[in-house]
C-alpha cells in the first residue's frame, strides 16, 4: 500500500508522457471539459522511490496538515516503490446532436427540466444536460446495465449533473431526495474508472464515495453494483463501521475500482495501510449536510487536503447551509452548482400534515394515530401503510417502539445502537412488510426510500 501525500509526489517526480493528447473533435465539447488536453502520464521508478522515502515525506506531510501524519503514519511507513499512474482525465464528450444545441436551446431544456445551472464567472460554460442516455455515448455495458434497469429517460439531476460529471467537471448539486442523485453520479463514475489504467494488487481505489450512514452508503454501493454488472472484473467495496473489518481489509488491499464507505472506517482502513488515496480521482459526498451534522467534517477534510492533485470533485446537499459553501469553496475547482426544483421542499407527491401537541400528549396522540390508521388497514383490507417515526435520540427510540409493540403494532426500532445484523434484518423485515412500523433517530433520516408515512415526535 502506498499512501503518498499528493504535494510530495509532484514535488519530487518526474513525469514521463506515454500516450498523447486526445483532440476533441470541436472547440464546443473542448470549452465544456476542465482540461483540454489528456495526458496519460505515468511515475518513474526512482520518483515513486523517492516519493516513497519515509523522512521526507513525514517533514512535507507535517507542514501541510498538523494531524495528517499520525493519521496516515502506517500506510506511510507500508510505502512501496509502487509505480502510480496518473489518471487519465476526460475524454467523453455527447453526441452531435448535443453538441449542436444552441445557447437558447439549452436554455429552454433547462426550463422545460426545472434545472438551475451556475457557474463562476471565469469558467468555461456548463455542458448542456442531455435528455436520453443514448445521447450521453456511455460505455455499452453501463447502456446495458441501464436498459436492464429499465430506465428509460435520465431523471432532471441525472440529464443535468451526468453530463457535467462525464466531462471532468467539479460539480455541486443540490436535488430532493428520490431524484435519482445516486445514478447521476454513479454511471459517470464508472465510466471515469473504466477509462483508467486497470487496478493492480495492492493499488487504492480509482473512485470514493463518502455517505453519512450504513444504510445510505449499502444502497449506493447496491446501485454502484447495479450499473456494473455486465463488467466482469469490475470491483467495488462497501466500508462501512459495524461490519468485519477483516473481510474489508483483504478485499481493499486485492484492489478495487471503488469504495463507498462512511467517513469514519475508511479513514480507519487508511491509517492502518489496508488502501491509500494515492489513485483516487473521483469523489462524490452524497449528503454532505448530513455528514457535517454528525460531525464528521474533519474526516472528509482530512481526506480531501490528501487526495491526489488530478481528481474531480462531486458534492451533494439537501441544503446550503454557510459550512457547505465554505467546504465547496475550499475543495471544489470551478463547480457547475446544479439545482433541482425548490431544495428542502417537498416532492409533489408527498402531503403533510402538522400538529401541535405539548411534550406529554406526544406519546398519547401517536398512539392513537397509528391505531386508527391500524383499525382502517384492517377494515379496508389494505395492508398498514409503510410508516417511520423520527425520534430525537436514540434511547427514546428503544421507549417509542416498545409503547407501539405494546398495543399490538409491528413496530421496530432502528438506531446505531443495535447491531449490523439487527439494523439489517429491522430493514429487511420492513420492506418485507412483516414490520411496518420503523422507528428512527432523525439524523439517521433519508437511509430509507420506500415508505408511505412518517410522523416526527
Ligand atoms: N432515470 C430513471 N428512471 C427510472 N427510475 C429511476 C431513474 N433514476 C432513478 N430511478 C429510481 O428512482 C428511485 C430514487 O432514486 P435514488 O435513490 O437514486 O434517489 P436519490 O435522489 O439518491 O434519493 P435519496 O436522497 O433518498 O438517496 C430509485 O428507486 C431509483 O431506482
Amino acid at each position: 500500500m502506498s499512501y503518498v501525500p499528493p504535494h510530495l509526489r509532484n514535488s519530487t517526480t518526474t513525469k514521463t508522457t506515454t500516450s498523447t493528447t486526445l483532440e476533441p473533435s470541436t472547440a464546443q465539447y473542448q470549452s465544456f471539459n476542465s482540461h483540454s488536453s489528456q495526458l496519460h502520464q505515468f511515475k518513474t521508478a526512482a520518483a515513486a522511490s523517492t516519493a516513497a522515502n519515509g523522512s521526507s515525506r513525514n517533514n512535507n506531510f507535517n507542514s501541510n496538515s498538523n494531524n495528517s501524519a499520525s493519521v496516515f503514519s502506517n500506510a506511510a511507513r507500508r510505502s512501496s516503490v509502487n509505480l502510480v499512474p496518473d489518471p487519465v482525465l476526460s475524454q467523453w464528450k455527447p453526441s452531435e446532436r448535443v453538441l449542436a444545441l444552441t445557447p437558447e436551446q439549452t436554455q429552454e431544456v433547462r426550463l422545460r427540466l426545472n434545472v438551475d445551472v451556475a457557474v463562476p464567472s471565469e469558467s468555461s460554460p456548463a455542458p448542456p444536460p442531455i435528455e436520453s442516455f443514448t445521447d450521453m455515448c456511455l460505455h455499452s455495458s453501463i447502456m446495458k446495465d441501464i436498459a436492464f434497469h429499465e430506465y428509460s429517460t435520465p431523471t432532471s439531476i441525472q440529464a443535468q449533473a451526468m453530463p457535467v460529471a462525464l466531462a471532468g467537471r467539479d460539480l455541486l448539486g443540490c436535488a430532493e431526495t428520490g431524484s435519482g442523485k445516486t445514478a447521476a453520479f454513479a454511471i459517470p463514475m464508472i465510466q471515469h474508472c473504466l477509462a483508467q489504467p486497470p487496478v493492480r494488487r495492492g493499488d487504492g481505489p480509482l473512485a470514493l464515495v463518502l455517505a453519512p450512514t450504513r444504510e445510505l452508503a449499502q444502497q449506493i454501493e447496491k446501485e454502484v453494483k447495479a450499473f456494473s454488472r455486465s463488467l466482469e472484473s469490475f470491483k467495488t467495496a462497501i466500508v462501512v463501521g459495524g461490519t468485519n473489518i477483516a473481510e474489508q481489509r483483504s478485499e481493499l488491499r486485492a484492489g478495487v475500482n471503488i469504495v463507498v464507505a462512511t467517513p469514519g472506517r475508511f479513514i480507519d482502513h487508511l491509517q492502518q495501510g489496508n488502501t491509500s488515496l494515492s489513485r483516487i480521482s473521483y469523489v462524490v459526498l452524497d449528503e454532505a449536510d448530513r455528514m457535517l451534522d454528525m460531525g464528521f467534517e474533519p474526516q472528509i477534510k482530512e481526506v480531501m487536503r490528501n487526495l491526489p492533485e488530478k481528481h474531480q470533485t462531486l458534492l451533494f446537499s439537501a441544503t446550503m447551509p454557510v459550512e457547505i459553501e465554505s467546504l465547496a469553496q475550499e475543495y471544489l475547482t470551478d463547480p457547475v452548482r446544479v439545482k433541482v426544483g425548490k431544495v428542502s421542499s417537498p416532492t409533489a407527491n408527498v402531503a403533510q400534515f402538522l400538529e401541535k401537541v405539548s411534550e406529554n400528549e406526544k406519546m398519547d396522540r401517536l398512539l392513537t394515530l397509528l391505531v386508527q390508521e391500524s383499525t382502517q388497514a384492517e377494515r379496508s383490507g389494505h395492508p398498514f401503510p409503510l410508516t417511520i417515526v423520527f425520534v430525537e435520540r436514540k434511547t427514546r427510540c428503544d421507549e417509542v417502539a416498545d409503547a407501539l409493540v405494546a398495543q399490538g403494532l409491528h413496530a421496530v426500532a432502528l438506531h446505531g445502537g443495535r447491531s449490523q445484523s439487527e439494523r439489517e434484518a429491522a430493514l429487511r423485515d420492513f420492506r418485507n412488510g412483516s414490520t411496518n412500523i420503523l422507528v428512527f433517530p432523525s439524523n439517521t433520516a433519508g437511509s430509507v426510500n420506500s415508505f408511505t408515512a412518517w410522523v416526527c415526535i
